[in-house]
């Protein structure tokens, strides 16, 4: 099941770049949230806050709290733990090229120790299926590399390999923008499927799919959280007149 994120007085620097300035929000369980904004105004930056990847560069820098459910993810556990609790997908598909496509899956539970010929197969087959890739790829599990596969069962790819060492939250940074209007419409179906199950966060450039799969929204604009509210009221009635500026494409 999903869990809730709390984030309070969350601010982010790249060197001396203050990315993300005092952002307060509450993301609810087993909903889709949808973040937009114009580029660079710290979506992205803010998403890898969630699971401790911003730190990962050695110029980048964050204050504040984050709270997982019980969880403070930057008091109480190790980065490791959070990731494997938060699954991330990317803008580019990036499963592991020379590994097969039950490799790919089974990678994250392989490097916790997983041995289990028996266990490995149902993740695996339980998290094609929660991707919906099970039948475009079940034949090929081990004879396929995750390469072979095009862009949009790739990213199908990467969201199972993501829910195999099931997480409670899943992170998506424009997890469709690479890819056609048929495979986009594969993940955005997927999104509504999943939201049952897990906490998902999506970045997005693109507002109708903002519109079609989340239940909330938030609109960043030059590192701050401008207005978060439910999906309907920031696009039908936005509180700022910054968010129905750019709802409304008079700018961005
Ligand atoms: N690795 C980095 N090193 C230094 N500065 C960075 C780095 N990544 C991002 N930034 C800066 O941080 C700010 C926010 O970038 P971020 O990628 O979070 O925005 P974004 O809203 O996700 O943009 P886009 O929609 O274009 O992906 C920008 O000013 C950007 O130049």
């Amino acid at each position: 099941m999903g869990v809730g994120i709390e984030v309070t007085n969350l601010n982010a620097w790249y060197g001396t770049n203050h990315t993300l300035q005092d952002i307060n929000l509450h993301i609810p369980a087993n909903q889709a949230t949808a973040l937009i904004g114009p580029s660079g105004c710290g979506k992205s930056t803010f998403v890898r806050c969630l699971n401790r990847m911003h730190e990962t560069n050695p110029i980048a820098r964050v204050t504040g709290t984050v709270k997982m459910g019980d969880i403070d993810v930057y008091a109480d556990s190790k980065p490791v733990q959070i990731r494997r609790r938060v699954g991330m997908v990317f803008q580019r598909p990036n499963p592991f090229p020379t590994m097969s496509i039950y490799d790919n899956v089974a990678s994250g539970l392989k490097l916790n120790g997983y041995r289990n010929r028996r266990v490995l197969d149902e993740t695996v087959e339980r998290s094609l299926k929660k991707s919906a890739l099970w039948d475009e790829v079940k034949d090929d599990l081990k004879k396929k590399s995750g390469a072979s596969l095009s862009g949009g069962q790739q990213q199908r790819l990467c969201i199972a390999r993501a829910l195999a060492v099931d997480p409670e939250v899943l992170l998506m940074d424009e997890p469709a923008s690479a890819l056609d209007p048929v495979s986009t419409s594969k993940i955005e179906d997927l999104i509504f499927e999943l939201k049952s199950l897990y906490t998902i966060v999506i970045v997005t450039h693109n507002m109708q799919q903002a519109a079609r799969v989340a239940e909330k929204t938030g609109f960043f604009l030059n590192g701050r959280l401008v207005e978060f509210d439910s999906t309907h009221k920031i696009f039908t009635n936005p509180s700022d007149k910054r968010t129905e500026d750019y709802i409304t494409g008079r700018f961005g």
